[in-house]
């Protein structure tokens, strides 16, 4: 460095070439001025543009997915699919934590059994003609001795609704209806007891049950394994399960059981949650749930909430995207919640279990659920907040709606408009698909494309294959709109 020159950190070349002319007027100060002014509104300007642009890019990464419909139509069990396939390794960890809900599924069915029986031996007084016939049923001796020997499950659905719901959130189970366990009910109302008085249990979305599984299935604060679960950790339920499993095979098998349903209409094997056709399974000592039973449990959603996953391997070369889904629940009094999420969403999945023509919605039983899918369907095709979502329909519940008809119920008896056409599965589905597609047409504010699918979503294949097609189509979409396709 020369001598008598700058010291290097202070000296810059460029300020030789900035510095403003040795005879510059004042004028040519003030528009020079002026000018360097502008010059960094300018590019603060750009700036800030890049940056925004910076954060559009990083939201762009993200898709947004919500799952619509009314109660039991199956978006709790989409969103696990999608757990499944694409968050495998966080899905398979999480199974043993589902043997809680599925242990509470199969106690509720015996409850099922139970509600049905005490109805027979003390009908309601004022029950009209319809039950005067069961009252002259007498009950065979042996379903009194099961029903005693089995009352040790009042405890365990106690145990299990304390151990999913922790106490501060006991409003998180809904108060209606009584027990078919009453004869054994003490008189008490302890709070063990009025959950145990509880129709459906509920929780709120998010991990707050899973983490309360959690702990409750570790000894000496070791964490459970999938490799050692179940042999070697305590479990009460489980305990009692097992040793009541015979039992709850012979009540489920009986003929007398059988026909009191029968009359009752009660088909419980197409209710949620029914597992008493692998009691042998489910309550064996070292039971692990399967992803099959995961699918199939039944846990009440209440509330709304966004969960997430990154796209593991098996996403492909949408790995590292992240998919946001929101969860929602879907009884009348839970919908008010849904209008927030309609906001920067890209796509909806609409679920309209179809199955249920013949059925009541259990929040307000003078509702047809058939009918209350397809208004909650036009209110959705025509949201102006919504007109530019893609909306993908899935007609779910097909493998019930299925055996519905094979077993001869007449959809044309609940659905005039269906006529004489044929009554099967085939002609059914094509059915509501064309009703269905008729008014996303007629209300949607905008044209849009109809994707409609007809889906059994507990049914892992065919659903696998159904989730990829829509997977793409969002994804499609999604890039199309942030212009990077
Ligand atoms: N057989 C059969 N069962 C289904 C199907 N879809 C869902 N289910 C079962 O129906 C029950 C209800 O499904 P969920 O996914 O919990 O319903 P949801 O829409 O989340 O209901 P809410 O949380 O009350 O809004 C679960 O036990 C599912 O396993 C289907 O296509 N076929
Ligand atoms: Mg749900």
């Amino acid at each position: 460095m020369p001598s008598g020159s700058k010291p290097q950190l202070e000296y810059d070349p460029l300020d030789e070439l900035l510095k403003p002319p040795p005879n510059e007027t004042e004028e040519d100060r003030l528009i020079r001025l002026a000018q360097e002014a502008e010059a960094r509104r300018i590019s603060h300007q750009i700036d800030e543009s890049i940056k925004v642009e910076r954060q559009q890019q990083k939201k762009k990464s993200v898709v947004r997915l919500l799952l619509l419909g009314q109660s039991e139509s199956g978006k709790s069990t989409t969103l696990r699919h999608f757990q499944r396939l694409y968050t495998p390794t966080a899905f398979r960890e999480e199974r043993i934590l589902w043997r809680g809900v599925i242990q509470l599924n199969v106690v509720r069915s015996v409850r099922t059994i139970m509600d049905a029986l005490s109805n027979v031996r003390r009908p309601p007084v004022d029950s009209g003609g319809e039950d005067s016939d069961d009252d002259a049923i007498h009950i065979p001796h042996e379903i009194d001795l099961l029903r005693m020997r089995l009352t040790p499950l009042r405890h365990i659905e106690a145990l299990l609704i304390a151990k999913l719901i922790p106490p501060s959130q006991d409003d998180a189970a809904s108060f209606h209806g009584g027990s078919s366990f009453s004869a054994y009910q003490s008189r008490r109302s302890t709070s063990a007891e009025r959950l145990w008085r509880t129709q459906e249990v509920f929780v709120r979305p998010g991990a707050t049950w899973k983490g309360a599984l959690a702990k409750s299935t570790r000894r000496d604060g070791r964490p459970i394994s999938l490799g050692d679960t179940g042999m070697t950790t305590r479990d009460e339920a489980q305990e009692v399960l097992h040793s009541c499993s015979d039992d709850i095979m012979s009540l489920w098998d009986n003929k007398f059981v059988r026909e009191v349903l029968r009359r009752r209409k009660i088909r419980l094997e197409e209710l949620p949650g029914f597992f008493l056709n692998d009691v042998d399974r489910v309550t064996a000592l070292n039971y692990i749930p399967s992803d099959d039973d995961v699918l199939r449990a039944r846990l009440k959603t209440v509330g709304v909430s966004e969960y997430r996953c990154e796209m593991e391997a098996a996403a492909g070369r949408e790995q590292g995207t992240e998919w946001r889904i929101v969860d929602v629940g879907g009884s009348r009094s839970q919908r008010a919640t849904w209008v927030p999420f309609f906001d920067d969403v890209d796509a909806i999945i609409f679920l309209a279990p179809i199955s249920g023509f013949d059925q009541v919605l259990a929040e307000d039983r003078s509702v047809n659920r058939l009918e209350d899918s397809v208004l909650l369907w036009k209110a959705v095709c025509s949201n102006k907040l919504l007109a530019n979502v893609d909306l993908v329909l899935f007609l779910n519940k097909c493998d019930i709606l299925d055996a519905k008809l094979d077993s001869g119920i007449r959809l044309a008896k609940y659905v005039r408009s269906y006529g004489d056409r044929q009554n099967d599965l085939d002609t059914a589905s094509k059915y509501f698909r064309s009703k269905f597609s008729a008014i996303h047409r007629e209300y949607s504010p905008l044209p849009r494309k109809f994707y409609g699918f007809c889906t059994s979503v507990t049914d892992t294949t065919t659903t696998a294959g159904i989730l990829a097609s829509v997977r793409d189509m969002v994804v499609r979409r999604h890039l199309k709109q942030s212009k990077l396709l």
